[in-house]
């Protein structure tokens, strides 16, 4: 299961950034290049293991965009970007961004009161980015039916469990200066 993935994976570079070993993969930066196989076969899983009974698609920029877009196609979803960008709108709600070794502003537009919605990222690491957005959405009133994200990386799940957030991933891994190893 998720062979493409895991096998991905293992060749995958690994640059400093600060203190932390940032690895470059496909479904994480577009870098090198996304095979059309990897992204199937990445969400045909998240249709399997995803509540899709809801309304929109909620992607964060940038490789969100992605896993969005397939979902979409393959269901007939619309999906929303969460911008790094403001458009000025009415009702358009900022939240800010903190990873392991970034910060930076999100924005959110076009989700009412009601809105079903399934989140979809890329990386999971410190929790920072999703705790954020999952709040907001929340207080924005849409009902957060689901969280699905890719890779795992760090003790961010399990903190954002703890503190009552729910987030389903696909692999867990962990990163050095080595390389990537996938966690059981
Ligand atoms: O769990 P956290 O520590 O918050 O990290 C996870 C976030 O980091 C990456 O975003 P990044 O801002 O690097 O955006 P990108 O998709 O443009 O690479 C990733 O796409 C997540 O959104
Ligand atoms: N590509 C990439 N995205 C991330 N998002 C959070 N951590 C990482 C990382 O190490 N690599």
């Amino acid at each position: 299961m998720l062979e493409k993935l895991c096998d991905s994976l293992l060749n995958a570079p690994i640059v400093r950034r600060g203190e932390y070993y940032y690895f470059i993969h496909p479904i994480a930066d577009g870098v090198p290049f996304l095979e059309p196989d990897l992204l199937e076969e990445i969400t045909d899983h998240i249709v399997q293991i995803a509540d899709m009974d809801v309304d929109r698609i909620i992607a964060i920029e940038a490789m969100g965009i992605p896993l969005a877009t397939a979902l979409s196609l393959k269901t007939g979803i619309p999906f929303s970007i969460i911008r790094k960008r403001s458009y000025e709108l009415d009702g358009e709600i900022l939240l800010s961004q903190q990873t392991g070794y970034s910060k930076g502003e999100l924005y959110i537009n076009a989700i009412k009161n009601g809105d079903r919605v399934l989140i979809v990222d890329d990386v999971v690491s410190t929790g920072g980015t999703l705790m954020a957005l999952i709040t907001a959405l929340k207080s924005m009133g849409a009902e957060v039916c689901d969280t699905v994200v890719v890779l795992e990386r760090g003790e961010g799940v399990s903190r954002m469990r703890d503190m009552g957030f729910e987030v389903k991933t696909l692999v867990r891994i962990s990163v050095d200066e080595n390389g990537v190893s996938i966690e059981d």
